[in-house]
């Protein structure tokens, strides 16, 4: 879409500025009409470029895949009813949407250069309407010297032709060229606005997991990098359409005065049938672009879970899937294009008639010998210019709407992202998750000393309630529970009785219910100063169920995710020319001193050794080889890299959620034995017996019963009876 909102300036200075010698093609009993030489590029139908834009998106592809890669469960589709379907076009929903996503980047840290490239644009726009003005002279006496049979004249304004191409021409390419990367600079800065917010205060993980809008990661790469392009292209258009309007109006007036409120009665009302016939547009155009993303969402997963899939053998399955969306985007597509059609036959109309209106209306005067045959090249090239500049809407409408689309897309998708926190509970009521010093954990004596008898406290769980965030089923009830330091939790249960959802409350993805989660770290000073998205401190780690590896090399994925920012470089090309300021992160100095120290590739190679990983390094040339690591490890090779990462990490308290599920009972008692010997306490989930040998206390949660209010958990110690009444079971 973008490609085809930019033709429109793009076609427009060609039609506008050097269009003339066309225009009078007509008149000398060409057939090709001139206003399809403008117009066909000008007005190129949204839904041309809608199969096109899949070849656009494919070249996003490693953008897509890293988006995809994180957002595992399917794109939400809850939407469509709220937004999409009976959408209307909207004037001054769109204007405040417009607003509202376009304003922050002029009042941003970039504004000094954004308003000054804008001006240099917009002074090169001047600069050629001020150059199609002089063309529009120079091709009256042109043709008069034509229509004259004065050759020497000819001669010399064919030299003044070719020497104004020759000047002119630089101002067209450098101002397409300073728009351009205006544009690339505002869709930097917003790609990186919009990505900060996402992935703040989890809000992509509520967004993906409580399905609150569809396809997030179309919206950042497509939607934003269509929104900056035509929003710019649509401002020079209209500022040009301005100007134009000026300067040819005195020359149309100064010709013809009636032929100027001809223009003005039949550009009024062609604006008038273009709206009534195209209002559909902006809801069709909407649905396209979430049906597209689907689509692409769903080969993206094909692609995520090749394995999976082969070994399911459903291909059929998901051919028929891919076939359903591909054929719900056909279908809306269908309906685009009839839509278009309809309007595509009036604006048709519209174009052709004025090729001969103009000259129909001063014919007159050139038969009375009042004007020179020039002059009718010249009204005829105002009055296209002027219309053009009236007949925005008509010209520009399937523009326009599918610019609407992209508008009200990612109008949504800032409201969310600006009250990202309506969206985290609805209830006042919600678990409290505190973070506090050491110091003020219970266990300390009254004078400040830590007693040598009484445990160091690093988790208190106290009347806890868990409910699961939409349908508030609860899950556990009333629990109360302390972890101290070096005293190994097990939480057992039935599947689906809330263990993993107990993890996510202590994470603070999930904070419906009620009761308190107290975490005592050495440095909550650190936590308070650091963003909100790093909620968790270093003191705590989580392994969540699921072994994540990121893109990029092996020394990535073990640096992941304690120390991610000295592992990207920021640019592929070390030698770059710009590196944007807002590409950049700022690594947050105030906390640099409590970082820890980046570990040397020496410590990295011990490290995977330690979990037995070792081998790999030979086998995938070192740590700087990038693979796609999710599948080039089995599942149990993925979880003892965890484990290096964890052990890399040096956490006070680690969360494990059944990370040893795929190791051998070998292996998981040697993960174990690293974690103990590196002093991590560490709570775990898990089902296996072989769990007990390495913890000291049980949690037992049972499915809650709703017939009750008791409690659904118990807590045991671990000890020889438990062990051995459970080796006899
Ligand atoms: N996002 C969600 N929204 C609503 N309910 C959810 C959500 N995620 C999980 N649940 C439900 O919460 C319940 C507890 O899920 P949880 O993942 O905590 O179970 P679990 O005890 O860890 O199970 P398993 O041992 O099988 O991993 C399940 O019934 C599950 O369907």
């Amino acid at each position: 879409m973008q490609a085809q909102c930019l033709s429109i300036t793009d076609s427009r200075a060609l039609y506008n500025h050097f269009v003339p010698v066309p225009l009078n093609l007509q008149f000398f009993g060409k057939l090709l009409p001139p206003a399809s030489v403008a117009t066909s590029s000008l007005l190129v139908p949204s839904c041309k470029s809608r199969f096109g834009i899949l070849y656009k998106q494919k070249k996003n592809d490693t953008l897509l895949h890293q988006v995809a890669a994180s957002a595992v469960p399917p794109p939400a589709s809850s939407t469509n009813d709220v937004y999409g379907e009976g959408k209307e076009f909207d004037p001054r929903r769109l204007w405040r949407r417009f607003w509202k996503v376009a304003a922050p980047y002029w009042w941003s840290e970039d504004r000094g250069q954004a308003r000054l490239q804008l001006a240099a644009v917009f002074v090169l726009t001047l600069g050629t309407t001020g150059i199609s003005v002089g063309f529009n002279f120079l091709g009256r006496d042109f043709y008069n010297a034509l229509a004259n049979k004065d050759a020497d004249q000819f001669t010399k304004q064919l030299l003044y032709y070719l020497f104004s191409f020759a000047g002119g021409i630089p101002v067209f390419v450098l101002r397409d060229y300073a728009r351009e990367t205006l544009s690339l600079r505002w869709r930097s800065w917003m790609t990186s606005y919009y990505m900060e917010r996402y992935l703040k205060n989890r809000t992509f993980y509520k967004i993906q997991s409580q399905s609150i809008i569809d396809n997030p990661d179309q919206r950042i790469n497509d939607d934003l990098s269509s929104f900056t392009g035509t929003a710019l292209s649509f401002s020079l258009t209209l500022f040009n359409a301005t100007v134009d309007l000026i300067s040819f109006s005195n020359i149309l007036y100064g010709i013809y005065p009636p032929l100027f409120v001809v223009l003005l009665v039949y550009s009024i009302g062609g604006t008038a049938i273009s709206v009534f016939l195209g209002k559909g547009l902006v809801s069709l155009n909407f649905m396209q672009e979430k049906k597209e993303a689907d689509f692409r969402y769903g080969l993206v997963r094909v692609r995520e879970n090749a394995e999976s899939i082969a070994f399911y053998g459903g291909e059929e399955n998901e051919l028929q899937l891919l076939l359903q969306r591909f054929n719900s985007a056909f279908e809306n597509l269908t309906k685009l294009l009839i839509s278009s059609r309809n309007l595509d036959f009036f604006t048709s109309g519209y174009r052709y008639l004025i090729q001969i209106l103009p000259a129909a209306v001063v014919a007159p005067m050139y038969f009375s010998g009042k004007i020179e045959f020039g002059v009718i090249n010249q009204s005829v090239s105002a009055f296209n210019h002027i219309l053009g500049d009236f007949s925005l809407i008509v010209y520009q409408f399937q523009a326009i709407s599918a610019f609407s689309a992209v508008i009200d897309r990612l109008g949504e998708f800032e409201n969310i992202l600006d009250n990202e926190s309506n969206y985290a509970s609805g209830t006042s009521e919600e678990i409290s998750l505190v973070y506090s010093c050491t110091d003020d954990s219970p266990s300390l004596e009254a004078n400040g000393t830590v007693s040598k008898d009484k445990p160091q406290n690093l988790l208190v769980i106290e009347n806890l309630t868990l409910q699961t965030p939409t349908s508030r089923a609860i899950l556990i009830r009333d629990l109360s529970v302390q972890v101290n330091c070096r005293e190994h939790l097990l939480v057992t249960g039935p599947s689906g009785s809330g263990k993993t959802s107990l993890l996510r409350a202590l994470a603070g993805l999930w904070n419906t219910g009620k009761g308190k989660i107290q975490f005592h770290v050495d440095d909550p000073k650190g936590l308070q100063s650091s963003s909100e998205s790093s909620k968790f401190t270093r003191d705590v780690f989580f392994l969540p169920q699921r072994p994540y590896m990121n893109l990029g090399t092996l020394r990535q994925q073990l640096l992941y995710p304690s120390w991610a920012g000295n592992a990207f470089p920021i640019s592929d090309d070390t030698k770059s020319p710009v590196v944007l300021p807002f590409l950049v992160r700022k690594s947050d100095t105030s906390d640099a001193s409590r970082k820890p120290k980046l570990p040397t590739t020496d410590e990295l190679i011990k490290v995977l050794e330690d979990v037995r990983l070792g081998y790999i390094l030979s086998r995938v040339d070192g740590l700087d080889s990038a693979r796609e690591w999710s599948s080039v490890l089995s599942l149990g090779e993925q979880q003892r890299l965890a484990f290096a990462r964890l052990l890399l990490s040096k956490p006070k308290l680690v969360l494990l959620d059944e990370s040893t599920s795929a190791l051998d009972e070998a292996n998981e008692a040697h993960m174990y034995e690293l974690i103990r010997a590196a002093g991590i306490t560490y709570i775990s989930i898990g089902h296996r017996r072989t769990l007990f040998n390495h913890h000291h206390i049980c949690l037992h949660i049972s499915t809650v019963d709703p017939n009750t209010t008791q409690p659904n958990w118990r807590i045991d110690p671990i000890n020889q009876d438990t062990l051995l009444k459970f080796s006899k079971q």
